[in-house]
């Protein structure tokens, strides 16, 4: 049943890291703001409900694993660890929850009955129906729309695979008994967090990937250097690898694969597809509003985030820049500098870090050695082996690269990629020397504690 349409001054279609950042902002400056979100489990978005926050949870849980089963290591007796991934599982929804029902009070205080569950699609420009869980339809108009509806996995055509059936990065999330072997199709983020958190919890583990490196937006030297580390957890590649078909026979899932001119047949007991994401556009009908896509479907917008239409913006994955929840946060910082603060900023240019979470992580900042080159840099290189610091020494977490890219000209560092124990957070001061502009020769000569991983910086650049 339609009822009369309900006017905003700003309406925000998604929930995600951006999305719910904004809402209480723009409620603070006086708009008459409402937040649809289409289901009340994903209330603060995929990160908190089915990405960043329940794998890292996992993660945790797997490394816990890894430390028991090397305890003797370390002088430490212990039975060989069991994993019971009922309980891993559980511990995760907790985490979870815990999250949810603390992102939920904030929107209730901030929005009170302007936050609405329910799926939004265009039916004229700047006119939204919102067709609730019960399905009933409102209509909503606003004088500005803003679009944080991120994205889901991304399913390729493969013969079989529907029929043969697959698991993806939630449903994997949910499983209770542990795989015998998981063959995982796609060696990006997704496929490698979970592959070595399984291979942790006591799975075989099989990636296959379809270039000839993993991670193929790192250096060759780093990607190589990720690989081998996850070989020694006894991971499987399959690399360079075309998946033909998939089939289901009993409890084993065979995949045809074309490696070069041979062809491979690989069994196991589960398949996760894990080849990217694709953008959820298609359900809000953009069409209505006008608003243009690229060919992958996702919302092209300027260096402002505004889309085509004036006075509707895209924010956080669906825009097509960088997925983490770190930009999603950031575009949410460039809509409130704009449109609240009455400032001036823009996306160019900005520092991107991220961090892959396998044991020890991956993080990098900036240019890879590749890009440098390719945007024709005078490059420095600096490389060191993990093991040169003397904290990974300590704590038995040798293996991993460092590398940092440095303008021969200027002494600036172009970019960053750390494979060692806690990159992910020695990676933060490399950014904070790139982003206040200073030469690498701080990282070299400041004095930093001993001994921290992030005195490998020292170690690092003093290679220059
Ligand atoms: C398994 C996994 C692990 C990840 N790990 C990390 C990590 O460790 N670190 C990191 O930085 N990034 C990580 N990411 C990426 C990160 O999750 C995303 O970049 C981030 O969640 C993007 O958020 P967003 O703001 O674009 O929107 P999202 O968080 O995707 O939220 C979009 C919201 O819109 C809602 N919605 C969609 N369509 C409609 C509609 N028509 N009407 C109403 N509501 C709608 C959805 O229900 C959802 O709640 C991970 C991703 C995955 C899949
Ligand atoms: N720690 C983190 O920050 C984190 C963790 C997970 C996900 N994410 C974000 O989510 C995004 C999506 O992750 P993802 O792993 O799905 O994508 P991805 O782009 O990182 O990796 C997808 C991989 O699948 C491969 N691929 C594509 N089609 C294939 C096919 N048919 N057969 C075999 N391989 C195929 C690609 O070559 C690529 O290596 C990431 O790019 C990242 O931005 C971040």
């Amino acid at each position: 049943m339609e009822v009369n349409a309900q006017h905003y001054d700003d309406i925000i279609i998604g929930c995600g890291k951006a999305g719910k950042t904004l809402a209480p902002a723009l409620v603070a400056d006086g708009r008459k703001t409402a937040l649809v979100e289409r289901s009340l489990n994903m209330i603060g978005g995929g990160c908190i409900n089915i990405a960043c926050i329940p794998t890292k949870t996992m993660v945790a849980s797997a490394n816990i694993a890894n430390t028991v089963r090397k305890s003797a290591a370390y002088g430490v007796q212990s039975n060989t660890p069991t994993v019971n991934l009922a309980e891993v599982i559980q511990r995760k929804r907790a985490v979870v929850q815990g999250m949810r029902e603390m992102n939920l009070h904030n929107l209730e205080t901030a929005l009170g009955h302007e936050l609405i569950i329910g799926t939004a699609r265009f039916v004229a420009p700047k006119t939204i129906a919102v067709t609730t869980t019960e399905g009933n339809n409102r209509l909503l108009t606003a004088e500005r729309f803003f679009i944080n509806t991120g994205t889901r996995p991304l399913i390729p055509s493969i013969p079989g695979l529907t029929e043969a059936g697959f698991l993806t990065s939630e449903s994997i999330m949910e499983l209770e008994h542990l795989p015998e072997h998981l063959i995982v199709l796609g060696s990006g983020y997704i496929g490698l967090e979970f592959a070595q958190m399984f291979r942790r919890f006591g799975s075989g583990v099989t990636v296959i990937g379809q270039n000839e490196q993993i991670l193929s937006q790192q250096d060759p030297d780093i990607a190589i250097a990720v690989q081998r580390l996850l070989e020694k957890d006894g991971i499987e590649f399959l690399l360079k690898a075309k998946v033909l078909r998939v089939d289901r026979t009993g409890n084993e899932t065979i995949l045809q694969t074309q490696v070069g001119d041979r062809e491979i047949s690989l069994q196991g007991s589960h398949l996760l597809v894990a080849v990217g994401r694709a953008p959820n556009t298609e359900s809000l009908n953009l069409a209505a509003a006008g608003v243009a896509t690229d060919t992958r479907g996702f919302i092209q917008v300027s260096d402002r985030l505004e889309t085509n239409i004036p006075g509707i913006w895209a924010l956080g994955d669906i825009n097509g820049g960088p997925q983490y929840t770190h930009i999603s946060l950031d575009d949410y910082r460039t809509i409130k500098a704009n449109l609240i603060d009455g400032g001036d900023r823009s996306t160019r240019d900005r520092l991107v870090p991220s961090c892959l979470f396998i044991d020890p992580e991956l993080a990098h900042v900036g240019l890879t050695e590749t890009e440098a080159q390719q945007q024709g840099y005078a490059i420095r290189v600096a490389k060191v082996d993990a093991s040169a610091v003397p904290r990974a020494r300590t704590l038995g977490q040798t293996d991993g690269l460092l590398k940092a890219i440095v303008d021969a000209d200027t002494g600036r560092i172009l970019g960053c990629s750390l494979l060692c124990h806690e990159a992910g957070e020695v990676i933060s001061t490399v950014q904070m020397v790139m982003q206040a502009q200073m030469p690498y020769t701080v990282l070299r000569d400041g004095i930093l504690t001993h001994p921290t991983m992030t005195e490998g910086l020292n170690i690092l650049f003093s290679k220059l």
